[in-house]
């Protein structure tokens, strides 16, 4: 075949063009790259090339196919037949590791004589068809964390395969609220020209408040599993400065979920060196605002009562979303879905002990659920047990109930709360810090009569 193509080359003139992985003397991602690298693979003619990787999927009996370093794949457009070189230093590993993939791109070899013809149509379809595959939310999801030390080119994410399995139907939260962040985040997608007209960056920021446990990092990945989007979970202690920050910003991809998980603790800890004005800045997210495509930022947090107002003000924040302790309603949903049961005859005991204000989180109350599951009465007895012993009171009285409603009153146009959920940090802290800070709960009530809908 390396004859046949040699012998052909020397009939043909051809034109070279090269689509590196990293801008020009930047670490920014080329997002023609990571486009390019979505339609190649959904090539059929990936498994013609003379060698190809084979991966997992999304699905451990998924298998992908991957093009292997310094492989051709032959792509057919509008009658002329194109070429593609993957030309990259190392082994395919190295392809997300990038302190070695120093000089990774795809080169592409077309005829002169087609170049004038079809380049432009070609790279239209190109992205029309990455769009769709983004769309479709069949490509496999990364997660990406920041290092430490800087690699190459300055870039600071490193990424494995994105594989939380949590989607908004597996979490138990009001129904209503689910649709309504759904819907919020579809018309979002929507409306690029609206936010260009308006000059604003094409963003959207949801907080998400709620003791430990209560499924706020789920619900960041049910988000980014329905959006089909990658996720960058940004580690606050591991930022040396505000401009690194900043960075690591420039350095994600449009269409990516980008997470600050615990932001309160960080705040009041001190324990970043982003400073408070840094934090402002990335939320505010104007040094991403050169690529104008969307974003969704997701900032965690136990209370944010401590919080500084401004930082939580509309526009920073746009979308507020509240997640309280299990409620009797919650429970019933948990009920059906770990255990299978829509009805016992023990549940109007657990009803009135929740009526009467105890409460646990959907963690807490998920792994009882788990440990039992062969066992319907014993798992609700034994979280019946947990919540006369544990659960007491942390789901009522006191003054923190007024000074949620003051809260709601306070709640600008536009923001919402709610209850909802989880993922990127699993299980981290799931029990000892709830009981630690022993964060408040508000009856979930709460998101039914919020001052305004979610816009
Ligand atoms: N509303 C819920 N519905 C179903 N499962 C839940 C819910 N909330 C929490 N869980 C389960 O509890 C576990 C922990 O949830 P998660 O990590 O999302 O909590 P969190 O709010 O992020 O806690 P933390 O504040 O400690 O980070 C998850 O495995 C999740 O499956
Ligand atoms: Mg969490």
């Amino acid at each position: 075949r390396e004859l046949w193509r040699t012998l052909q080359d020397c009939f043909h003139v051809y034109h070279f063009l090269k689509v590196p992985q990293y801008n020009h003397n930047t670490s920014q991602e080329n997002h023609l790259f990571r486009k390019l690298s979505l339609y190649l693979h959904s090539l059929p003619s990936i498994e013609d090339s003379d060698l190809t990787t084979l991966l997992t999927g999304n699905n451990q009996n998924d298998i992908r196919l991957c093009l292997g370093p310094n492989q051709t794949i032959q792509d057919r457009f509008l009658g002329a037949t194109v070429f593609w070189h993957y030309q990259t230093q190392l082994d395919d590993h190295a392809h997300h590791n990038p302190q070695f993939n120093r000089d990774t791109a795809f080169v592409l070899k077309m005829r002169k004589v087609d170049k004038r013809r079809i380049l432009r149509p070609y790279l239209q379809h190109i992205h029309a068809v990455a769009d769709d595959i983004q769309q479709q939310g069949n490509h496999q999801l990364r997660l990406f964390m920041n290092t430490l030390a800087a690699g190459h080119e300055g870039v600071r994410w490193r990424s494995v395969p994105f594989t939380h399995p949590c989607t908004f139907e597996t979490l138990a939260m009001e129904s209503d609220l689910k649709n309504r962040v759904k819907s919020d985040l579809e018309s979002f997608l929507r409306a690029k020209q609206y936010y260009n007209r308006l000059g604003r960056v094409w963003k959207r920021s949801f907080l998400l408040y709620g003791p430990s446990g209560t499924g706020k990092s789920s619900f960041v990945a049910a988000m980014a599993n329905f959006l089909g989007y990658d996720v960058y979970d940004i580690d606050l202690s591991k930022i040396p400065s505000d401009s690194d920050l900043k960075l690591l910003l420039l350095q994600t991809t449009p269409k990516s979920v980008v997470v600050v998980e615990d932001l309160d603790r960080f705040l009041a800890e001190k324990s970043t060196a982003v400073s408070s004005s840094g934090m402002l800045n990335f939320m505010d997210g104007v040094v991403s605002s050169c690529c104008g495509e969307e974003r969704v930022m997701v900032f965690t947090m136990n209370s944010k009562e401590h919080v500084d107002p401004n930082l939580l003000r509309p526009g920073r924040i746009d979308v507020h979303i509240h997640f309280p302790l299990c409620d009797f309603t919650a429970f019933k949903t948990m009920a059906n879905s770990y255990l299978g049961v829509k009805e016992h005859k023990l549940f109007p005991q657990v009803q009135e002990i929740f009526q009467n204000g105890a409460s646990l989180s959907p963690a807490e109350i998920g792994e009882l659920m788990i440990a039992n599951r062969n066992s319907p009465s014993r798992a609700i007895k034994s979280v019946i047990t947990a919540l006369q012993t544990d659960g007491d009171g942390r789901g009522s009285g006191g003054p923190m109930v007024r000074q949620i409603g003051e809260d709601d009153v306070d709640e600008p146009d536009g923001v919402m709360c709610g209850e909802g959920l989880h993922t990127v940090k699993d299980l981290r802290r799931l029990y000892g810090f709830f009981r630690l800070k022993n964060t408040r709960r508000s009856p979930s009530s709460n998101s039914s009569s919020m001052p305004s809908p979610l816009r």
